[in-house]
């Protein structure tokens, strides 16, 4: 039995159009306002079991954290339905709260000037959550995060990888059976994001929570999830394996030089040369090439440093809509007719 059923729904935003420029023009609309329709998410329909990690794909503005904010209750749809664990989320109840979790890697909940354990505390009266199951979570948490007295520091004097684990831990606190997570890592460090990735592949695997997960860090779906729902203009084009994807769509890696001296002017025969600067050179290569690319490099150049990078998850996913296989038809024909669909 699905934990999350999504059918059909759909969002769209009422905004407010810009007049026309000039002073008169303000004046008028202040008294006639004119508005546009935003639609943001355009009948979409998926269903999610429990314990799955599956995570959700698409360009900015495609619709992800909208749909994220309905599944939370945050916001209303504007027509079609959402069940998560039974519950209908825009109906707000209680318990349906206690049953979840939102995590927005750009917003915070956490008390800056305090230490998270007394924000923690604030959760405890929240979710009113016994102080044994209160004391027992922490303990694992702190320990599967390894925040050590980190927990009574005040928030403002950690690092943003040490605040993004607090939030998590908040997030946690009332034992979730589902976890939104809206950007988790943005803007953390590479150790930072992979603690936080290792944690939550951890945490899922104990608990079986179950997870729908939006990132713009292709490591973080390729090692937490299998399954990839992808949205494009409000509308679902792809929902199924995730490798299938990345096989099809991520055949580069981007491979960083860093030369004795300054670039060679002929480094772009080895590969598509996105930039250079200086001594540093970086360029897109076959994944089946990156061995011999590099010993011919090496054959021929003195090198500082090489590291190997994968193509943003931005890149792929632009990819896959440039290639056109996976471009929505009609709002009653969003699902690609791929293959690889589930
Ligand atoms: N509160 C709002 N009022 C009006 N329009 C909105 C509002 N929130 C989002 N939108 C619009 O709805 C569309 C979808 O936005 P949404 O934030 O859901 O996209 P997203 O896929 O999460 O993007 P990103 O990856 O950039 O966070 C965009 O066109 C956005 O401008």
């Amino acid at each position: 039995m699905p934990v999350i059923e999504v059918d059909n729904l759909c969002k769209t935003y009422r905004v407010v159009q810009r007049s026309e420029e000039g002073l008169l023009a303000s004046f008028r609309g202040l008294f006639r306002r004119r508005y546009k329709s935003v639609q943001a998410v355009q009948r979409i329909s998926f269903e999610i079991e429990p314990g799955e990690m599956v995570a959700f794909l698409g360009p900015n503005g495609a619709g992800k954290t909208t749909t994220l904010k309905m599944l939370a209750g945050l916001i209303h749809p504007t027509s079609g339905s959402a069940q998560v664990l039974g519950f209908t989320p825009s109906e707000r109840s209680n318990e349906y709260r206690r049953r979840f979790a939102l995590v927005m890697g750009q917003k915070n909940q956490l008390w800056w000037d305090l230490p998270a354990r007394e924000s923690f505390r604030l959760h405890r009266e929240i979710y009113t959550i016994p102080t044994s199951q209160f004391e027992s979570v922490v303990g694992e948490l702190s320990d599967l995060l390894s925040l050590g007295d980190l927990v009574d520091q005040p928030v403002r004097e950690l690092s943003l990888g040490e605040r993004m684990k607090m939030e998590l831990v908040a997030a946690l606190l009332h034992s979730p059976r589902v976890l939104f997570l809206d950007e988790p890592t943005i803007g953390l460090d590479v150790v930072a994001q992979t603690q936080l990735r290792d944690f939550l592949r951890r945490y899922n695997r104990r608990h079986e929570v179950t997870v729908l997960l939006t990132s713009h860090y292709m490591k973080d779906v390729e090692s937490l999830c299998e399954r990839a729902i992808v949205i494009n203009h409000g509308k679902i084009v792809h929902d199924g394996s995730l490798a299938a994807i990345l096989n099809r769509f991520s055949q580069h890696k981007i491979l960083k030089l860093q030369f004795l001296e300054d670039a060679p002017e002929e480094v772009g025969r080895y590969g598509d040369l996105l930039e250079v600067r200086g001594p540093v050179a970086r360029l897109r290569v076959d994944r089946a090439e990156i061995a011999t690319t590099l010993a011919a490099i090496l054959d021929r150049h003195r090198l500082e440093d090489i590291t190997v990078e994968e193509v943003p998850m931005e890149e792929v996913i632009a990819e896959v809509f440039r290639s056109g296989e996976f471009q929505a038809v009609s709002p009653d024909e969003t699902v690609a007719s791929s293959a690889t669909s589930s």
